[in-house]
């Protein structure tokens, strides 16, 4: 895997003409985990568009907002991106073209073997989070920001994503998930993004 690691400093947030939080400041190394925490609307997808630079910065005053990624990022978010009229097999090749494959054994994990024949409109709401991860996967960027990632998913899914993180991470990757679950993962890092909210 390449080098990853993540230096984020003086990050804020305004949407319209609300502030969000301000004052933000993460710091990964390769192998790092971090749990990104709050209540609803106080700011956690727009600070993970942030991240992974989809949406600007903003400062309330002081220095100016800076972001660093070591190595590639992927986004797994609500919008899976995938082609809802095609076959799920051929909707993840539009990305291996781009991208590079989902590994074979990514696939049968993910339990997507038997679905890729199955147009992703008719997929479930956990079939379609599996297969994004799956997407994701096949990016094989070495910084992660998951979105939500256990939204919808089964109990057994729920395990297989802590596992997938935690050899994305033993493997010299970053991760960062915002998530209102609790996630068991080793040595996972915490941040209460409530305690920079304005
Ligand atoms: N495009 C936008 N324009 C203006 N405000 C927005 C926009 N997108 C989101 N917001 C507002 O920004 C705030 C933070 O939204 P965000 O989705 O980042 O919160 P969150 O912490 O991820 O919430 P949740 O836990 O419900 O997912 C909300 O009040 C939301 O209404």
């Amino acid at each position: 895997m390449q080098a990853a690691s993540l230096l984020a400093r003086h990050l804020g947030c305004r949407r319209g003409d609300r502030w969000l939080f301000h004052g933000v400041d993460i710091a990964l190394s390769s192998g790092e985990a971090l749990h990104l925490v709050a209540p609803n609307g106080v700011g956690k997808s727009s600070l993970m568009r942030i991240l992974a630079g989809l949406l600007p910065a903003s400062t309330l005053d002081g220095p100016p907002a800076h972001v660093e990624w070591n190595g590639a990022v992927g986004l797994l978010d609500e919008r899976h991106g995938l082609d809802m009229g095609q076959p799920l097999g051929e909707a993840l090749a539009f990305w291996a073209r781009l991208d590079g494959p989902v590994p074979q054994d990514a696939l049968a994990a993910l339990g997507l073997t038997p679905l890729l024949d199955v147009p992703v409109r008719y997929l479930s709401t956990g079939q379609k989070k599996r297969a994004a991860l799956a997407r994701l996967i096949g990016q094989n960027a070495p910084n992660w920001l998951l979105d939500e990632p256990l939204n919808g998913l089964d109990v057994d899914a729920c395990a297989l994503v802590e596992d997938i993180i935690y050899e994305h991470c033993a493997a010299g990757g970053t991760c960062i998930i915002a998530s209102h679950q609790p996630l068991s993962l080793p040595d996972l890092r915490r941040m209460d993004l409530a305690e920079y909210a304005l």
